[in-house]
């Protein structure tokens, strides 16, 4: 049976752009509305710890104001696990964060984690939010995860979305691999990363992946056709990929 791909629409660069003029526009609540309004299935915002893009209001706001769900990505550490608890969105997604990093650059090295990771996940799961664990498609990082009581994996796809059209296929296949390796271990499975009109469609073929979360450009993209018209775009690329 082919489950259902559901599109979570992140508005970290929303807030990158408000960030840059130090004002309250563009708001990335806002887009967070629009882009429910045009058939996200929900939205994802990264609270970084330097802030550099979301800040704690916004997730607050988009808590208060989104008929959605949120997907909190965050790094485990004890100050986001705090916010985490305190808010309780329905989903959270554990990521590794590195201050210099103009991005995220790799999965989560749950095999190498120590004890904290599994708190961590063992303290959102007690608040009745879904843990997903950011990590390589790779099936002994994937199996850990399992094994500390994650209920979810998201998959990065940057470094497929990130090859040239030709040399995608050896990303594509270790997906694959992964996203089959995460059923097995009982996990729901999502991915996410870099993802663009272009790439989609082949992650969304995957039969176990269950919601992709795209961010950059979407926002991107939308100063050429619109917010709701790059989701609509999305939306339906995704379920041409799937039937
Ligand atoms: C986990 C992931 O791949 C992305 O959500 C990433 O963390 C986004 O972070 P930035 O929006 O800061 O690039
Ligand atoms: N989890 C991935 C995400 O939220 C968006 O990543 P990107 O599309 O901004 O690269």
């Amino acid at each position: 049976m082919t489950r259902p791909l559901l599109l979570s629409v992140n508005v970290d660069h929303v807030a990158t752009l408000r960030n840059a003029r130090g004002g309250a526009f563009p708001d990335p609540v806002d887009a967070a509305r629009a882009a429910i309004g045009a058939g996200a299935d929900g939205i994802t915002v990264h609270l970084r710890e330097d802030r550099r893009h979301i800040r704690d209001r916004d997730v607050e706001r988009i808590r208060a104001e989104i008929p959605a769900p949120l997907n909190f990505e965050m790094a485990a550490t004890e100050e986001m696990v705090g916010i985490a608890t305190r808010l309780r969105p329905p989903a959270c997604c554990l990521v590794p964060e590195k201050r210099q990093e103009l991005t995220t650059e790799g999965g989560l090295d749950v095999l190498r984690a120590g004890p904290a990771l599994a708190e961590a996940v063992r303290r959102l799961a007690g608040a009745g939010i879904r843990v997903s664990l950011f990590v390589e498609a790779d099936p002994a990082q994937i199996e850990a995860a399992a094994r500390i009581g994650a209920a979810c994996v998201e998959l990065h796809t940057g470094p497929y979305a990130e090859a040239p059209p030709e040399a995608r296929g050896p990303h594509l296949a270790r997906l694959r691999a992964g996203a089959e390796a995460a059923i097995a271990a009982g996990l729901q499975c999502h991915a996410g990363h870099g993802l663009a009109y272009d790439s989609v469609g082949a992650i969304a073929a995957i039969p176990q992946v269950s919601e992709v979360s795209i961010g950059h450009f979407l926002i991107g993209q939308s100063l050429f056709e619109g917010l709701p018209a790059a989701v609509r775009r999305m939306k339906a690329l995704i379920a041409a990929a799937r039937t």
